[in-house]
């Protein structure tokens, strides 16, 4: 994997990362509501939103050698490693050449978060947490209607046992730092929309 020196020394493509775009994380467990609050945050306030989920499934459907391992990854529910999401995150940030960007999705473990610090260089500005009840996001996710394989019942346990494991390192490093801004995700759409507005307007 490319570190940022190795990755400044290779010209144009990298002038993005040179830029030190502005970066914030959006957590919390599968159906908490990120990749809404995200749509409406990007529109909101100009930032371009990446979810790493997203560019994995992409990924997956183009005819990349690691293709198969991702879907088979997505499908147990598990972590794909960090080397191809942060690379697919790295590739993104290039190419669309913006400064400020909502990473949804990641980092999901403790190696996502290194990975991203070390490959990259780029701390985030602060990590939003969409905390929501198990009970709530297995309601949420059955209703998804996205005809993803892994909103069936089966991967969606694996996927929460795999977030409640996982996560809590991640949280646990950046409320160190103070960036962890905790938000109630369990109210509706537009009551939780207020609370990260509420956020932004304080950091922008
Ligand atoms: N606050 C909310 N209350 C009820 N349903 C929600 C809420 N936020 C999102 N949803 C719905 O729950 C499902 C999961 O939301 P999504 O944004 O995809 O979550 P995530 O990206 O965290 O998995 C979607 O069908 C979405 O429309
Ligand atoms: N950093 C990431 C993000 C997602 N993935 C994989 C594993 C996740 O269960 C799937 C789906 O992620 P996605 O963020 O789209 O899922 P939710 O929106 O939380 O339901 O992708 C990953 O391996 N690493
Ligand atoms: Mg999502």
């Amino acid at each position: 994997m490319e570190t940022a020196d190795e990755a400044r020394n290779q010209g144009s493509s990298v002038s993005i990362l040179e830029k030190n775009p502005r970066v914030v994380f959006v957590l919390g467990g599968p159906g908490s509501g990120k990749g809404t609050q995200c749509t409406n945050i990007a529109k909101l306030f100009g930032y371009t939103h990446l979810s790493a989920g997203d560019l994995l499934r992409a990924e997956s459907e183009s005819d990349s050698e690691n293709g198969i391992m991702i879907k088979n990854v997505m499908k147990e529910g598990k972590i794909v490693p960090s080397e191809v999401t942060v690379k697919l995150l790295q590739q993104a940030m290039w190419k669309i050449g913006k400064d400020k960007f909502l990473i949804d999705g990641f980092p999901r473990n403790d190696e996502n978060r290194a990975a991203f610090e070390n490959v990259t260089g780029i701390e985030p500005a602060f990590v939003l947490y969409f905390d929501c009840p198990v009970e709530e996001m297995e309601r949420r996710l059955l209703n998804r209607n996205q005809a993803r394989e892994d909103d069936k019942i089966e991967t969606i346990k694996k996927r929460f046992k795999v977030f409640l494991e996982s996560n809590p390192p991640v949280i646990s490093y950046y409320s160190e730092k103070g960036k962890v801004r905790k938000i109630d995700a369990a109210r509706s759409i537009d009551q939780v929309f207020e609370s990260v507005k509420t956020i932004f307007e304080a950091q922008d």
